[in-house]
């Protein structure tokens, strides 16, 4: 059998967001996004451990914030300044035996069932990684140095979305390897390694909260799917 590691990034602060408490905090209908995305984790990613990553300035109040819901918080793993440094402190604490590592975005609280047993599904039959994608919807424009900018064909281009699962051991790999600005995602650390991704449906339904009006839209959306 399969040892899976889930790994949910929340350490980051939000800065687009623009609010005093970090996006991932704030509720989505009546729990915190963070709380959402940890417990669809646990109930759709097939076994496994869930491990939050956090700042070490927001460990407390998570705890307490989860105490109070009588949520269990589980495994915590204080995180880096970047996405990156946050993911390598929890695959350094927690990855060192795991078969498959997935990594989900704290700021997605609504992932769904599809979306993670797919991830999963890929890696379990043989993908060194897998990452869920959707079709763009809007049209794209790739914009130069100079600030010139030129129509380019969008059906190129799909965008990407977490949880993004991997082989752990090549992940682990990946992630002893130096940090590069370059990192958006996980994928991009594994490919820089060498190591190539195939791409699953993602779900429109999946997003991630960025600015403060997406809280309102994930209400919406979370609303429908309890509907
Ligand atoms: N040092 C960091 C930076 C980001 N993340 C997490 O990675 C996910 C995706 O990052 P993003 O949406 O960019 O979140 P923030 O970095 O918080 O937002 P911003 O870039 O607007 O500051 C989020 O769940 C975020 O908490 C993290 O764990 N550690
Ligand atoms: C990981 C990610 O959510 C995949 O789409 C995305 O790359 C995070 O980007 P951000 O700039 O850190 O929000």
């Amino acid at each position: 059998m399969n040892r899976i590691l889930h790994i949910v990034v929340a350490a980051g602060s939000g800065r687009r967001f623009g609010a005093e408490l970090p996006k991932q905090f704030h509720l989505i209908g009546e729990r915190p996004a963070l709380m959402l995305a940890v417990d669809a984790m646990r109930r759709f990613g097939c076994g496994g451990t869930v491990v939050t990553v956090l700042n070490p300035d927001y460990i407390g109040y998570w705890t307490e914030v989860c105490v109070s819901a009588g949520f269990d918080p589980g495994p915590i793993v204080a995180g880096g300044s970047t996405r990156w440094e946050s993911v390598k402190n929890a695959v350094d604490a927690y990855g060192a035996d795991a078969d498959i590592i997935t990594v989900h975005d704290g700021a997605r609280p609504l992932v769904g069932r599809c979306v993670v047993e797919a991830v999963v599904a890929a890696v379990a039959s043989g993908a060194k990684g897998a990452v869920p994608v959707v079709a763009l919807s809007d049209s794209i424009r790739h914009v130069g140095a100079d600030g010139s900018s030129k129509a380019v064909d969008r059906a190129a281009y799909v965008a990407v979305q977490t949880p993004q699962g991997f082989s752990g051991m090549e992940f682990r790999q990946a992630y002893g390897m130096p940090y590069s600005p370059a990192f958006t995602d996980d994928a991009s650390v594994m490919e820089a390694a060498g190591y190539d991704v195939s791409l699953v449906e993602g779900s429109p339904i999946n997003i991630k909260v960025t600015n403060p009006s997406d809280i309102a839209i994930a209400e919406l959306l979370l609303r429908q799917c309890n509907d």
